[in-house]
């Protein structure tokens, strides 16, 4: 029987890390709705058209991971994600998956909202925004990349910032999410805590 598990919080907040290792927990199918925003702002940079893009986006576009995880394509994703006809062209994928037999866990920022509003189990995962920029700096330079704190806090703040504040779709918890706070939470209470919201939702 399906059952659909919506992740949705603001940027670098953890909900990626908590829906791969539920999804494990559970045997599901996992979708990060983040790279599908990412691959068509990627596309985006030499100029083609955002709908247009995001109305051809193949599997081939997510391949390239160390790129769309790049700060740049983070923010171009955040802006074409503002975008009407955009969103739309994401909306069927997103639904399909999220119906599959075996169970499915999305995250993103409008899974419990807009795309799977009847999921079965909802999480809306946040941490303060100088601990979610502090996580995400380390994890870039992890990867060599050339950053500073400051950098990646005002990067982290715009993105959250266009995110809620959209008219379509914005960041925002479903009303009936359960809040996980992860600022004083290590990875593996943060999942712990999860696997115990959608325990109780299961009952
Ligand atoms: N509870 C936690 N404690 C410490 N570090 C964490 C915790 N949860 C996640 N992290 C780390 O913080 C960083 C961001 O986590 P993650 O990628 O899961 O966030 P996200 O919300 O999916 O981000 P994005 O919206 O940008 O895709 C990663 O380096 C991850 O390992
Ligand atoms: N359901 C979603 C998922 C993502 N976005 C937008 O994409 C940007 C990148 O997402 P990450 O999860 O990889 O950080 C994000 O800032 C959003 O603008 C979205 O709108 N809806």
């Amino acid at each position: 029987m399906a059952f659909t598990i919506a992740i949705d919080g603001p940027a670098a907040s953890g909900k990626g890390t908590i829906a791969k290792a539920v999804a494990a927990h559970y045997g599901f199918a996992h979708l990060d709705t983040g790279l599908l925003y990412r691959a068509v702002g990627a596309r985006t940079l030499d100029g083609t058209d955002p709908v247009a893009a995001a109305e051809a986006l193949t599997a081939r576009d997510l391949e390239d991971e160390a790129l769309l995880r790049t700060p740049g394509v983070g923010q171009a994703a955040s802006r074409v994600a503002e975008i009407v006809g955009v969103r739309s062209a994401l909306l069927d994928f997103q639904r399909a998956f999220s119906r599959r037999a075996g169970g499915a866990v999305l995250d993103g920022r409008d899974i419990g909202t807009v795309i799977c509003p009847d999921a079965e189990a909802k999480l809306f995962v946040t941490a303060s925004t100088e601990i979610r920029a502090d996580r995400r700096y380390r994890e870039l330079v992890s990867k060599g990349a050339e950053t500073t704190f400051e950098e990646v806090l005002a990067d982290v703040h715009e993105r959250d910032e266009r995110d809620s504040s959209r008219s379509e779709a914005p960041l925002k918890p479903a009303g009936d999410a359960v809040l996980i706070d992860t600022s004083d939470l290590g990875i593996e209470a943060a999942i712990a805590t999860a696997i115990d919201a959608i325990e109780a939702a299961r009952r």
